[in-house]
C-alpha cells in the first residue's frame, strides 16, 4: 500500500462504511451489492483480454461472449431484480456499453409498457429467454426526432392528395393492407433508413421500428411495430431487410450500431404494439388516450441516465483524487519535499466540486428514479396527469446532468496530467463511452427546450392564479423580481437560503424567456418563429445572476474555506463510492495507490512490445543495409528494386 494513501485514510474524520451504506440505501443493500459483484469478479468465465489491445471485431466478439455468459448466469443464480441485474451487468461490462444493451434497456421495457397481454406472451417471454433479441429503431439517417402528434397534412384522406409533401412524408411508413391483415413497411428514401440503433448491425433478430401508420388512406403519426429482421434459426437477414453495422465511432466499439432499410416488408396486424393505440381488422384506427405514450421508453431511459451521470463522475473523481494523493510535484517551498499535488489549491478547486457534484447527482439520480416509478405506476393505473411533469423533469435533468458530467470527466482527466491521457487511466474510456449521453435519448438542447416548454406553460398557469404543485410550485410562490429591485438577502452558510435564491433566479429566468417570446411575437406574428428567436433565453435562460459583488466575493472566500475543510476527507469520500479496483479498471485510481509499478507493467503488455523489432521495421533494416535511405523517400518504387 502506498504510504501517502495510507496516511490519507488515517486522517479521515468519518466512518467510510457508514457513508457507503447511505449511498446504497442500507447496510443490507451494500452487502448484497458486494455479493453480486464478487460473483462476477471472481468468475473465470468473465476473464477477458484488455480491450485496449484488441481490434474492434475482437472487442465485439468478446463482449457478445460475456453477454451470453451473463444471461446464463443471471438465470442460474435467479437474479431478476432490476437493481441486482444492473450491479451484475456493470461488473461484467465495466464502463462499456455492450451489444445487448438495447435489448435489455429498451426492447424489453418498450414491450412491458406498450404490448398487449397477447403480445407479452408472443414476444416478451421469448425475448426474456433470449430467443428473440431485439433493438429499438427510432432514429433515421436524416432525422433524429419526431413530431409527437400527427400533422394536419398527415391526416389528409390519402398521402397522394397531400397539398405539399414535407420531410415527414418521407419517413418510414407502415401501411395497413386489410386484404392480408398485414402492415407493409417501407423506407421510402435514403434519409429514412434507420441509423444508429445499438445491436441492430449484427446481434438482433427483431427490432421495434417507429414508423408512420397509414390506414384507410389516413396517416396517424408515429407508432411502434415489432419487425422480425433475421431468421430465428440461421440469423440471416429476412427478405426485404437490408441491415448492417454503421462502422467505427468515437467510442461504443463493442456495440454494433446499425442501419436498416425496409423494402416492402410485411408483418402481421398484431405486430403493432397495441396497448394504447389500435388498428381493427377492417383498418379502423382507435386513438390512444395520449399520443405521448409512444415515447414512454425514452422517459424511462432519460430517468436512468441521471444516475449514470453520477456513476461516471464517481469513477472519474475516484481516479483523479486517489492519483492526486500519491503524485508529488514541484517544491512549494525551496528545499522542502515535493508536496502531493492534492495540496495545491488549484487542484482542489478542480476536483472537489466534481466530488461534490458526484454526491449531489447520486441523490438526484435516486430522486429521479423514485419519481419515475411513482408516476409510471399512476400511468399504468390510467392516471396520466403526472406525465407532463415527468417528461419535463427527466428531459431537463438528463440534459443538465450529462452536460455537467461530460465537462467534469475532462477536468478529471486533465488534472492527472500526461498519465490521464493514457488509456491505462480509464479516463479516456469513461469520456468516450459517456459523452454520447448528451446526444442520444434526445439531444440535450432539444431536451432543454422541452423542459422550457413545460416551464412556460406552468408560468402562464401561475400568472393566471393557479396554485402549482410539485417541482414548479415555486412559480406560484415567488414573484419574479426585476434586476433593478436589487439583490435578495443571502446567507451562504444556510442551505434553505441558497435554495430560495436559486428558486428566485429560476423564476426570473422563466419570466425573461416568456417576455422574450411576447416581444418576438409582436415582431414575427408566428408562435413557432417567436419560440425559435427566444431559444437562447429558453435554454440558457439568460446570464443574470442574482448576487451582488460583495455576496459573490463572500461566496468565493467561502469556497476556499470549504476546500480546506474537505481536504482531509477527500480520499475517504471517494473510497465511500466503493468502486472495486477491477470495476474501476484504472492504473491511476487503484485503491492501494501503487500507480507507477502498475503503469510500467501495463505498458509492457502493449502489442507493440510483443517483439523487440516489429515486422514493419525490418524494412528499415533492409533500407539501411542497402544504404538507400536518401533515395527511398522521394521515390517509393526504388524499394522493390532494392529488395
Ligand atoms: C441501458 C440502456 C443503454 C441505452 C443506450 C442508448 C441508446 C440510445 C437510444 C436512443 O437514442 S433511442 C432514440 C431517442 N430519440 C429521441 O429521444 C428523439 C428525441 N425526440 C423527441 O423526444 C421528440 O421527437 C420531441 C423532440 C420531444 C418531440 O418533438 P415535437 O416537435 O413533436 O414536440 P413538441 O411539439 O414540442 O411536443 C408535443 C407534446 O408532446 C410532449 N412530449 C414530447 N415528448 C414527450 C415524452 N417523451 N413524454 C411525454 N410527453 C412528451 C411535449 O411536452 C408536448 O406537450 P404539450 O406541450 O403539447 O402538452
Ligand atoms: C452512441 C449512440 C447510440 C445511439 N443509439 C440509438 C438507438 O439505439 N436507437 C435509436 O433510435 N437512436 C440511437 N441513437 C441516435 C440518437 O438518438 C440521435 O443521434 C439523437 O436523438 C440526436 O438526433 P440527431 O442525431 O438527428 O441530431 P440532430 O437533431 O440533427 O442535432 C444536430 C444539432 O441540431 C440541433 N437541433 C436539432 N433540432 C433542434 C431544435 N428543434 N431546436 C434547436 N436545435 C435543434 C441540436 O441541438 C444539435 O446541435 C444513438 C446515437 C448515438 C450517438
Amino acid at each position: 500500500m502506498n504510504p501517502d494513501i495510507v496516511k490519507e485514510r488515517q486522517n479521515a474524520t468519518f466512518n467510510v462504511e457508514k457513508l457507503t451504506n447511505i449511498l446504497d440505501g442500507s447496510p443490507e443493500k451494500t452487502r448484497r451489492r458486494r455479493e453480486i459483484e464478487s460473483m462476477v469478479l471472481n468468475d473465470p468465465d468473465f476473464q477477458e483480454q484488455d480491450p485496449n489491445f484488441l481490434s474492434r471485431s475482437e472487442r465485439y466478439d468478446q463482449a457478445v461472449r460475456k453477454s451470453a455468459q451473463m444471461i446464463l448466469k443471471l438465470r442460474e443464480f435467479g437474479i431478476s431484480d432490476p437493481d441486482e441485474i444492473y450491479y451484475y451487468k456493470n461488473c461484467v461490462h465495466p464502463d462499456r456499453p455492450e451489444p445487448l444493451d438495447l435489448h435489455l434497456g429498451m426492447f424489453l421495457p418498450t414491450l412491458l409498457n406498450q404490448a398487449t397481454p397477447e403480445q407479452m406472451d408472443r414476444f416478451f417471454t421469448p425475448a426474456w429467454n433470449l430467443q428473440i433479441i431485439g433493438t429499438y429503431a427510432q432514429t433515421e439517417m436524416g432525422h433524429g426526432w419526431w413530431r409527437c402528434s400527427q400533422r394536419a397534412s398527415c391526416s389528409a384522406t390519402t398521402p397522394t392528395v397531400l397539398p405539399a409533401l414535407t420531410s415527414e412524408d418521407w419517413r418510414p411508413q407502415a401501411t395497413f393492407d386489410p386484404a392480408t391483415q398485414e402492415f407493409v413497411l417501407n423506407s421510402p428514401t435514403i434519409s429514412s433508413i434507420k441509423w444508429w440503433p445499438g445491436g441492430l448491425g449484427k446481434t438482433s433478430n427483431h427490432a421495434i421500428v417507429l414508423a408512420q401508420l397509414h390506414t384507410q388512406g389516413n396517416c396517424h403519426g408515429l407508432h411502434a411495430f415489432i419487425v422480425p429482421i433475421r431468421d430465428m434459426d440461421t440469423h440471416v437477414p429476412l427478405p426485404g431487410i437490408v441491415v448492417g453495422d454503421i462502422g467505427p465511432k468515437f467510442g461504443f466499439s463493442e456495440v454494433d450500431n446499425g442501419f436498416l432499410k425496409l423494402e416492402n416488408v410485411r408483418i402481421p396486424l398484431d405486430n403493432m404494439l397495441m396497448k394504447y393505440a389500435k388498428v381493427e381488422p377492417d383498418g379502423t384506427y382507435v386513438k390512444p388516450p395520449s399520443a405521448k405514450l409512444t415515447y414512454g421508453t425514452m422517459v424511462f431511459i432519460r430517468s436512468m441516465i441521471v444516475g449514470q451521470s453520477a456513476l461516471a463522475l464517481a469513477k472519474s473523481c475516484t481516479i483523479a483524487i486517489r492519483y492526486s494523493a500519491v503524485r508529488h510535484q514541484s517544491e512549494l517551498k525551496p528545499g522542502e519535499p515535493e508536496p502531493q499535488i492534492l495540496n495545491f489549491q488549484t487542484q482542489q478547486h478542480k476536483l472537489f466540486p466534481v466530488l461534490a457534484t458526484a454526491y449531489a447527482f447520486t441523490f438526484v439520480g435516486q430522486y429521479m428514479k423514485q419519481t419515475y416509478n411513482r408516476i409510471s405506476g399512476d400511468i399504468h393505473e390510467g392516471d396520466y396527469s403526472g406525465l407532463p411533469e415527468l417528461h419535463a423533469l427527466s428531459a431537463g435533468l438528463k440534459a443538465f446532468t450529462t452536460w455537467a458530467a461530460n465537462g467534469a470527466i475532462e477536468v478529471c482527466r486533465m488534472s492527472c496530467g500526461g498519465h490521464g491521457y493514457s488509456r491505462s487511466s480509464a479516463l479516456p474510456d469513461i469520456y468516450v463511452e459517456f459523452t454520447p449521453t448528451c446526444t442520444y435519448e434526445g439531444e440535450n438542447t432539444v431536451m432543454m427546450l422541452q423542459t422550457a416548454r413545460y416551464l412556460l406553460k406552468s408560468y402562464s398557469q401561475a400568472r393566471g392564479g393557479q396554485q402549482l404543485q410539485g417541482s414548479v410550485s415555486y412559480l406560484s410562490r415567488l414573484q419574479p423580481q426585476p434586476v433593478s429591485a436589487g439583490v435578495p438577502p443571502l446567507n451562504i452558510q444556510d442551505l434553505a437560503s441558497l435554495v430560495q435564491v436559486y428558486q428566485l433566479r429560476a423564476a426570473n429566468l422563466v419570466e425573461l424567456a416568456a417576455t422574450s417570446i411576447q416581444q418576438e411575437l409582436q415582431l414575427r406574428h408566428s408562435q413557432e418563429d417567436a419560440w425559435n428567436s427566444s431559444a437562447i433565453d429558453l435554454v440558457r435562460a439568460s446570464d443574470a445572476g442574482l448576487l451582488s459583488v460583495p455576496q459573490a466575493l463572500q461566496v468565493s472566500a467561502h469556497i476556499k474555506e470549504l476546500l480546506i475543510q474537505l481536504r482531509p476527507n477527500a480520499v475517504a469520500l471517494v473510497d465511500a463510492f466503493d468502486l472495486n479496483d477491477k470495476k474501476l479498471n484504472s492504473v491511476l485510481g487503484r485503491y492501494d495507490g501503487n500507480v507507477y509499478e502498475h503503469l510500467f507493467e501495463w505498458a509492457r503488455h502493449s502489442p507493440l512490445n510483443a517483439s523487440e523489432v516489429p515486422p514493419a521495421l525490418t524494412i528499415i533494416v533492409i533500407i539501411k543495409h542497402n544504404q538507400l535511405i536518401g533515395s527511398f523517400f522521394p521515390r517509393s518504387t526504388s524499394l522493390s528494386t532494392s529488395t
